[in-house]
């Protein structure tokens, strides 16, 4: 098993907003994690990925394991399309943005500088940066907004490559990606006020 996740709490702006997550993700799957706005997808994405913590529960890999796209692209305006990359490149220590580039149909845009993007072109060098990360589980929030039918497409065929070169993905979506994957509905461990009650009281416990 790649990842293990269990019995995982998740805050939001100090709101208890999932309880009891647990779930596993095996190398070469993507999981889709769904429920309806504000159930907690990017909190549990933003937790996965390290950049808040959990309130309780275990993963079974640390932050390291996790590449993280979010709804900002993160990209440096000035820089072009190449330096982007290459500016992450040099971060995670790959060699080659040549995939990256082909992978998301940049290469015609490489010398453009990232604010002259359209949205979805912005987009596309946000999920192209995942290929230099190197990183084995790709944890993407809502990776098809602003992309066209064709665009759409080759994020998919991305994530079947990174998939059958042993990575796995987890992707907040709400559309249909046109790809085969399990669903883990986060509904049932929406936190209840009871739950948020217990976590206070824990927190206050731990800290009298
Ligand atoms: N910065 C914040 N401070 C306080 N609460 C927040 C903050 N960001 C989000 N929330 C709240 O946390 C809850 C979970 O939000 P989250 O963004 O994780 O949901 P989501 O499932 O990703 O939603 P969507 O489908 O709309 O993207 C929501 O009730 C939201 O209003």
């Amino acid at each position: 098993m790649e990842l293990k996740v269990s019995d995982l709490a998740c805050a939001r702006g100090g709101i208890p907003v999932l309880t009891g997550v647990s779930f596993g993700l095996a190398s070469g799957q993507a999981l889709l994690l769904r429920g309806p706005n504000g159930i907690g997808k990017t909190t549990l994405l933003r937790t996965l990925a390290g950049l808040q913590p959990a309130l309780a529960g275990e993963i079974s890999l640390d932050r390291e394991a996790f590449a993280y796209a979010a709804h900002a692209d993160g990209l440096k305006a000035t820089l072009t399309v190449a330096e982007n990359l290459w500016f992450w490149a040099r971060i995670y220590g790959t060699r080659d943005i040549a995939p990256a580039l082909a992978a998301f149909n940049l290469e015609d845009l490489s010398e453009r500088q990232a604010h002259n993007l359209s949205a979805g072109q912005k987009r596309r060098l946000g999920l192209a940066r995942l290929l230099v990360t190197g990183r084995r589980i790709w944890a993407l929030d809502e990776p098809t907004v602003s992309l066209d039918a064709a665009s759409v497409g080759l994020f998919a065929q991305a994530v079947k490559a990174h998939c059958a070169s042993g990575g796995a993905a987890l992707i907040a979506t709400h559309i249909d990606l046109g790809f085969e994957a399990e669903v883990l509905d986060l509904t049932p461990f929406r936190a209840t006020a009871d739950s948020a009650r217990a976590f206070d009281d824990g927190f206050s416990e731990a800290f009298l």
